[in-house]
């Protein structure tokens, strides 16, 4: 095989927190041949790249780290956008969408032409809804178009269940599924550990107020641990590498990822395939009543959000015409 089609990459936009975090745990595990990080901060991005380099001279030094354009980001096997301002303490995610639709929408600008094999993968928040907008403004296949969701809710979910039950959590199967945010909600009717239903491995511990304390915890921790050091990364690092990985290793690996929702008219977080096409398929879930109408109402609530940005969308000319180009 040449080396030209042995050379994958992937193309980091942003190089803040969890930007950087993503590239130094992509060195740390490599899976691609270069790793190109992107940010209007020149003397940041500079900085990033050397420090991030100098992490890959004692080992294998599998995958290379520069520094590039958002035109070359826009031909790499994956772009992941993390690209964006973050919560201050006590600030909900949703509350950055004006501000993160405009980086949004200047970001498709600045890539065009996108690859049209192009994987997008959505880090920055509110991330359902720029997942949503990102489709629009990108013109690649909905199924390209991805965002890591309630997968770290996820991954907090099943470490949280893993104390409580003493177990690894790699044994627990548990989702959070719809909103990466406060209308998200636990999937306890397919819980389980191992092959074992959830109420069977938990029996007389799995009451309603056990329940409301694991929710509450997966639900807060994001703004727990942001009042302490003012941001979230490993965690987000670790999810969105493992993402990579399940693209460019064509894994099909399950997990709960944020894409459009053709019947709920937006993006939110559901169990799906992930290859190296991006969403392979949905993988359906039989969700108990309660479950079933927390996920409608979660989909009313992103459906006002969008509507809301559509309609400042409409009043902003430059965003206007970034969203009519692929209408
Ligand atoms: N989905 C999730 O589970 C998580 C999402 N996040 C989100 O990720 C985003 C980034 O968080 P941090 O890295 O902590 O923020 P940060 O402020 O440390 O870094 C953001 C970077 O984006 C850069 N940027 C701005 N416009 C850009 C453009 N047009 N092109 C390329 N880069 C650009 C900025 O210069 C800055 O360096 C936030 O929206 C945050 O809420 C954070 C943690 C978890
Ligand atoms: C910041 C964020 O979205 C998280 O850590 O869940």
């Amino acid at each position: 095989m040449s080396e030209q089609r042995l050379k994958t990459s992937i193309a980091i936009l942003g190089c803040g927190e969890v930007g950087a975090t993503l590239a130094y745990t992509l060195l740390q595990n490599p899976i691609c041949s270069e790793v190109i990080l992107v940010d209007p901060k020149k003397e940041l991005l500079d900085a990033q790249v050397r420090d991030l380099g100098d992490a890959t001279y004692g080992g294998r030094a599998a995958t290379k780290i520069r520094a590039g354009t958002h035109q070359e980001a826009g031909q790499a096997d994956v772009v992941v956008i993390t690209a964006g301002a973050k919560q201050k303490p006590g600030e909900s995610r949703l509350s950055l969408l004006s501000r993160n639709l405009h980086i949004l929408s200047s970001i498709f600008t600045s890539m065009s032409p996108i690859s049209p094999h192009t994987i997008l993968l959505l880090v920055a928040n509110p991330v359902d809804i720029l997942t949503y907008f990102a489709r629009k403004l990108s013109g690649l296949p909905e199924s390209q178009v991805l965002g890591t969701g309630t997968s770290l809710d996820s991954a907090r979910l099943r470490g949280v269940l893993a104390q409580k039950a003493e177990v690894s959590p790699s044994s627990i199967d548990a989702y959070v599924l719809g909103e990466h945010g406060d209308s998200q909600f636990v999937a306890w009717s397919n819980a389980s550990i191992g092959s074992t239903p959830l109420r069977l491995a938990l029996s007389a511990k799995l009451s309603d107020e056990f329940k409301a304390d694991i929710e509450s915890h997966t639900r807060g921790a994001a703004g727990a641990i942001i009042a302490a050091k003012g941001c979230t990364a490993y965690g987000i690092g670790n999810v969105a590498a493992s993402i990579c990985k399940y693209i460019l290793f064509d894994s099909r690996t399950v997990r709960p990822l944020s894409f459009y929702q053709p019947e709920l008219g937006c993006c939110l977080s559901m169990p799906a395939v992930i290859g190296r096409k991006g969403i392979l398929r949905a993988m359906p879930i039989q969700l108990d009543e309660d479950e079933q109408k927390l996920l409608e109402d979660c989909a009313e609530g992103l459906r006002a959000v969008i509507e809301g940005a559509e309609k400042e969308l409409k009043a902003d000319d430059e965003l206007r015409h970034a969203l009519e180009k692929h209408a």
